[in-house]
């Protein structure tokens, strides 16, 4: 929906800007992330999807533009963790506690109510490991953790970076049902991957980056009426230097 009553986008990211030295690493992104859809970030490695994901997140400083969750910077949010889960590559976890630990240590720290940790255990699934050491762990595992994990705040919006990565076709069918219910019932998700085909049937709405610009931004339906897959559409406006 368009136009003058439109809802407010849940996360406007504008003229965000980044550079690492000589590197240009996201250059003037502007996205926006609706309710009740999932939003797919995609791009090949490099192009900037980690760093944009970080500044929106509050954890890398932008040179120039803004990211708002809610129309608030991340870190001006009044309940962070209550607003936007996130799941990033850097999720540390200690190899001898339990999924169920680990869950408990991060409620009593981030003074979220210690009946989430079962909440999240069985949104995720993870009742066949909740008691098993992380260290034992597998990827779809750990995956499934840092997404329980991510989950502890009850929030409606969730930031995911590459949470298929390393994830078998059962894990990958699994989490695209979690994330259309998470949508369904009035989240907002965005997730990032480099693998352009994986999200496919994952994501209403797409943001393509290239090189640190966003290269296309809009309905999935609309990207693959002029193309046969995802990855087709990106190799097509990747050699046209498209821009939208
Ligand atoms: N802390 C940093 N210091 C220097 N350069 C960085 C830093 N973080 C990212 N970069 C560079 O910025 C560019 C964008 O990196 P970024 O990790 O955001 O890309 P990405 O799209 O997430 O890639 P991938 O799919 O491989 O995770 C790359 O050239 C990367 O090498």
């Amino acid at each position: 929906m368009r136009g003058a009553h439109a809802p407010r986008p849940v996360i406007e990211v504008s003229g965000l800007t980044k550079r690492f030295g000589e590197v240009p690493a996201v250059s003037d992104v502007s996205f926006s992330v609706k309710k009740g859809r999932v939003t797919g970030f995609l791009g090949p490695n490099g192009a900037g999807k980690s760093t944009t994901l970080r500044m929106l997140l509050g954890l890398t400083r932008p040179d120039a533009g803004t990211a708002r969750v809610d129309g608030r910077d991340y870190r001006d949010l009044a309940s962070p963790l209550r607003t936007v889960g996130a799941v990033l590559d850097i999720a540390g976890t200690h190899p001898r506690m339990t999924a169920r630990s680990h869950l408990r240590t991060y409620c009593a720290l981030a003074g979220l109510p210690g009946h989430r940790v079962d909440a999240v255990l069985t949104a995720v699934e993870a009742q066949g490991f909740t008691d098993r050491r992380i260290g034992t762990f597998s990827t779809g595992m750990r995956q499934r953790l840092s997404l329980a994990t991510a989950l502890l705040g009850d929030p409606r919006v969730l930031v995911l970076d590459e949470p298929s990565n390393g994830l078998d076709p059962a894990g990958i069918a699994w989490l695209r049902g979690f994330l259309r219910d998470f949508a369904t019932e009035g989240g907002a998700v965005l997730i990032s991957s480099h693998l352009l085909n994986d999200l496919e049937h994952s994501i209403d709405d797409v943001v393509l980056i290239e090189r640190g610009r966003v290269s296309w931004a809009g309905a999935l339906v609309e990207l693959l009426a002029t193309s046969s897959s995802l990855e087709a559409a990106f190799l097509h406006l990747t050699q046209k230097g498209a821009h939208r």
